[in-house]
Formats: C-alpha cells, sequence, structure tokens
C-alpha cells in the first residue's frame, strides 16, 4: 500500500491500515518528520512556521473581487496542516453531510459517519482554564448580551449549533503539545515493521499500472505498489499530482503538452474556501498573555432564522493581523485584536490549474473569491463587519477598546464595507473540493463515495479534496473523519 502525502489524512490512513501486521504500508511525504521539534510540536508556534521552508507557500492568481495579495499556506512536514494549524476542532453540523450525501456522496451521512467522529485519536477539548484571555472571555460575554446566542462551553457536546464561546481544540493543555494527526496517529507507531515513513521525498508522477515517481536528495525513483495508492497530498498538491500525471481536463493538458492518461474534467475544479475580513481594533491597555493558540474563541450566527446552520462565523484574533490593513495605509498599533466574519458555506467557485508541465511550477489557483452571482459572500463580510461592531460596542468588551483602527468610522455603507471588506480579506486556509466526491456518472465527479478514482480501480483520493460541499465549520475534523473512512474502506478490500 502506497500513499502520497504523511499530512492530516494520510496519517489517518497509514497509522490505521498499518495496525494489520499483514499489510505492508509505504508513507510518502514532502517534508521532514515533526517528532521531536519543538516548533512544530508546541501549538502555539504556529504563526512563526507560515512562509517558512515547512510551508509550500503558494499565491494566488490576480482576483477581479478579492485580495490577490492572499497566500495559501500549505504545510510541509509530516502530519501535514495539523502539524501548523490552529487545530479548531469542530465536529460538523449534520446537515453539512446531508449536503455531502445530496450532492452524490452516498454513504456520507452523518449518522453514518458518527463512527469515525467517536474513533479519532486526537485529543480535543475546550480551551483550559489556565489558557483562557480575560479579553477573550469578555468577547464571549459580549456576544451573548449584544446578540443573545447562547454561550457553549463544549461546542462538541451536542449536534453543532451557533453560539459564542472557547473553542474545541486538539491539544494537551497541560503541555500546550499540539494533538496532531502525525502526533496522535503516527507518532506511537513509528517502530511497526510493517510502516515505512519516506520524509523529505516528493511525488510528482504517478503511472497507476507501474507506480509513482518521488524526488529525495538521492535523485528520482519509482514505487510500486501491490495494491493500492492513496493520495492524501492535500486540496491543492493531490489535484497538481494528477495534472502532472495527465489526468485531468483534456484541453487543458494537452495546452501545456502533457500527456493525457485520462480525461477527468472534474480535476482542479470545484477550488472552494472560506474567506474572512477583518475588523482590527487598537487595545486600550495590554492584553494580558494566555493563550492556546491566539484565536481561542469565536461566534457563529444565523442571520437567517428559518436557517437550521450558521451562515456568518467569526474567529477572534487576540493578536492584531495587520499584513493586509497596513498595505491600505492603516495604523499598525502596538497592542491590538481583531474580529474576523468569514463565509461558512461560500458560493463562490474557483479553479486550480498548472501554469506548465514542469513539476517545480506552482500551480495558478483562482479561487474567485466574491464572484458568486447574487453576491451573497459579500454580503456575508458586510453583515459580518456590522454585527462586530454591535458586539464592539457592548461591555465587558466595549472597554478593551480604545479605537476602531479598520475598516474605521468613516467607513459606514454596504458599498463602503463591501470594498474595504474585499480588499483586506484573507483565507482562513480551508482550500478543498478540486477532487471532488460524487455520483458515479456526474462527470465532474474524480472519485465515487468508495473515494476509488474515476478509471482507475487501484487509486484512491483521501484527503479535503475530495469534499463535495465545504463544510460549515473548520474542516479538519471532516478530514480526519474522511482519512478514518477511507482505512475502513480500503481494508475491506
Ligand atoms: C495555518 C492554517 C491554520 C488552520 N487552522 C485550522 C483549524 O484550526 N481548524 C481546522 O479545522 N482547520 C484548520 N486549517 C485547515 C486544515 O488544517 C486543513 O484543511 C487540513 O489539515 C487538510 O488536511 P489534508 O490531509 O487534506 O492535507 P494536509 O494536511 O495539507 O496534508 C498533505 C500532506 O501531503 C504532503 N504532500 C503534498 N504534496 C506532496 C507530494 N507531491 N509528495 C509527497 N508529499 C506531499 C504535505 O507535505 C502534507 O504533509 C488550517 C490550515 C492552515 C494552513
Amino acid at each position: 500500500m502506497v500513499i502520497v502525502g504523511g499530512g492530516t489524512a494520510g496519517s489517518v490512513v497509514a497509522s490505521r491500515l498499518s495496525a494489520d501486521p499483514g499489510l505492508r504500508v509505504c508513507l510518502i511525504e514532502g517534508g521532514p518528520s515533526d517528532v521531536g521539534d519543538q516548533r512544530i510540536l508546541r501549538l502555539r508556534n504556529w504563526l512563526n512556521l507560515l512562509e517558512t521552508g515547512f510551508d509550500y507557500d503558494y499565491p494566488i492568481v490576480e482576483q477581479p473581487r478579492g485580495n490577490s495579495h492572499v497566500r495559501h499556506s500549505r504545510a510541509r512536514v509530516l502530519g501535514g496542516c495539523s502539524s501548523h494549524n490552529t487545530m479548531i476542532s469542530f465536529l460538523p453540523p449534520a446537515e453539512d453531510f446531508t449536503d455531502w450525501v445530496t450532492a452524490g456522496a452516498a454513504g456520507w451521512s452523518y449518522d453514518e459517519m458518527m463512527p469515525y467522529w467517536k474513533r479519532l485519536a486526537i485529543n480535543i477539548s475546550p480551551v483550559a482554564e489556565r489558557d483562557r484571555n480575560p479579553l477573550t472571555a469578555d468577547f464571549v460575554a459580549a456576544c451573548h448580551a449584544a446578540l443573545g446566542v447562547p454561550v457553549h462551553e463544549d461546542f462538541n457536546a451536542g449536534p453543532f449549533v451557533d453560539g459564542t464561546g472557547f473553542f474545541p481544540v486538539g491539544y494537551h493543555p497541560e503541555t500546550g503539545i499540539r494533538s496532531s494527526a502525525s502526533v496522535a496517529y503516527l507518532h506511537p507507531h513509528l517502530g511497526r515493521p510493517n510502516l515505512t515513513i519516506r520524509t523529505e521525498t516528493w511525488a510528482y508522477h504517478l503511472d497507476p499500472e507501474r507506480g509513482v515517481t518521488v524526488r529525495d536528495d538521492e535523485g528520482d525513483k519509482l514505487i510500486r505498489a501491490r495494491r493500492e495508492y492513496v493520495l492524501c497530498a492535500g486540496a491543492i498538491d493531490t489535484p497538481r499530482l494528477l495534472l502532472l500525471s495527465g489526468i485531468g481536463p483534456a484541453a487543458d493538458l494537452e495546452r501545456l503538452g502533457i500527456p493525457v492518461r485520462q480525461d477527468l474534467p472534474g480535476v482542479g475544479e470545484h477550488l472552494l474556501d472560506h474567506p474572512e475580513s477583518l475588523i482590527l481594533w487598537e487595545a486600550s491597555r495590554p492584553i494580558p498573555p494566555m493563550s492556546a493558540m491566539d484565536s481561542d474563541a469565536g461566534l457563529f450566527v444565523r442571520r437567517d432564522p428559518a436557517a437550521t446552520r450558521p451562515d456568518l462565523m467569526f474567529h477572534l484574533y487576540q493578536i492584531p493581523f495587520t499584513v493586509n490593513t497596513e498595505r491600505l495605509g492603516y495604523d499598525v498599533p502596538a497592542h491590538g485584536f481583531g474580529m474576523t466574519p468569514n463565509v461558512p458555506r461560500p458560493r463562490s467557485v474557483g479553479r486550480l490549474t498548472l501554469a506548465g508541465a514542469d513539476p517545480a511550477l506552482k500551480p495558478l489557483l483562482d479561487f474567485r473569491y466574491f464572484t458568486d452571482p447574487g453576491g451573497y459572500d459579500e454580503r456575508t463580510i458586510v453583515d459580518g463587519l456590522r454585527l462586530a461592531r454591535e458586539v464592539a460596542a457592548t461591555e465587558p468588551f466595549a472597554s478593551w477598546i480604545a479605537r476602531e483602527i479598520a475598516p474605521g468610522p468613516r467607513l459606514h455603507t454596504d458599498e463602503e464595507l463591501s470594498a474595504y471588506g474585499r480588499a483586506v480579506h484573507h483565507t482562513v486556509f480551508h482550500p478543498a473540493g478540486t477532487c471532488r466526491m460524487g455520483a458515479p456518472d456526474d462527470p465532474g465527479t474524480v472519485v465515487d463515495p468508495e473515494l476509488r478514482l474515476a478509471g482507475f480501480p487501484n487509486v484512491r483520493i483521501a484527503d479535503a479534496s475530495i469534499f463535495p460541499t465545504m463544510t460549515s465549520v473548520n474542516p479538519m475534523v471532516a478530514v480526519l473523519m474522511i482519512g478514518e473512512r477511507a482505512a475502513d474502506l480500503i481494508g475491506r478490500g
């Protein structure tokens, strides 16, 4: 069994499959090991890992209505993005899985997925008391007072509903160490004789009949699976690998001079993400230091009371994110914090293509942020900026605020807030959907509900690229559940 990508889902698949001593598992990971590396393991260090050697760091193409300066961080280390993310860990609402079934993913309903949630090996707990910052606690109280939303001690205690509270986080509060997919699924099993982990080994071509071609510091090698290949390189690198292998939209491949092995129009299409904007405040006093990872609480609201799921989400960051506001000339405060409205179920859909046939070229990511014809995504951000101002005007949060830096009190109209919100928007780093799972007779389907790649019975995909629709919450738990289910499906043969 050959698994490409030792990331969030790949670590789960490798761990579960290698529990069977009769299976030989080779895990190919492009980045280094995280074992013993405190830079990776200490959850709160996550921000220092972005745009370093641990990050593939993908730019995006010019956006007609969004921020073209957004960079997409993707971890280059064992454990993948679960080794450099914030480990916010929500079980998605039941209706998210209903959407998946409606989109053709038969067998992926909430009830059918619950066993995988229950067996997750990562340690998830609400932000610990000792990590709770008074600023963040006052934010939670103000959300409740201003908007009447419930306060959740543990968002995962029951089926997901809107509200505010400290987040459930995958970490070990007593040490501050992340409970990444690598820590939870691989570290305990590194001694298994049937599990080979090849780090610093990058796959760039797959021939399902001959093997996967990888590059390490000794050069190129072909690695052949007796049974199956499982692609777990993530929502950017899995479609990239397929396209480099001649599996994708034939016209695009021909234009780049890549021999077409299989015309599969869905590869790289349906690029989804959670865009988020920012309202930035200067603090009236220094912010106390305690925190799990500086984004410990948030708010989910339903603007549509008839809806069953939240349609607007916010993180509270207790540190100032000024990279996009500074570019527009806004002040950078010594002490600042912000709320980030984001679009839980965005309607804008983008596309990933190759820049050329050279495997080393970074792919072209066109998210087409805020281009949905009805303007739903843009409206969500505008509503979010307004709601954030309501929370900011409410005690006990209000007295933490010296002034609103951005968008600033001069911007009020929908047009002004939309232009600002789109100019400074960032990403919550949730690309998904580029190898969509669906019904076998749907021309946009890349993998069937058994995760098999169309046309190739010995190749499966298990990572965020298979999302049929975006999860309303941060997606990592759904990715881990995909890994668990993939191992089950493969185990059944
Ligand atoms: C900064 C940041 C913060 C985030 N915070 C959260 C959060 O708090 N909560 C949440 O739910 N989600 C969060 N996310 C999103 C979440 O982490 C990802 O959606 C999820 O981890 C993706 O898992 P994956 O298995 O699809 O891909 P990844 O975890 O990215 O795994 C892909 C793996 O494949 C390897 N790889 C890639 N290409 C190749 C190749 N060609 N050959 C060999 N190996 C290869 C990579 O090195 C990587 O290890 C965050 C993401 C980022 C970047």
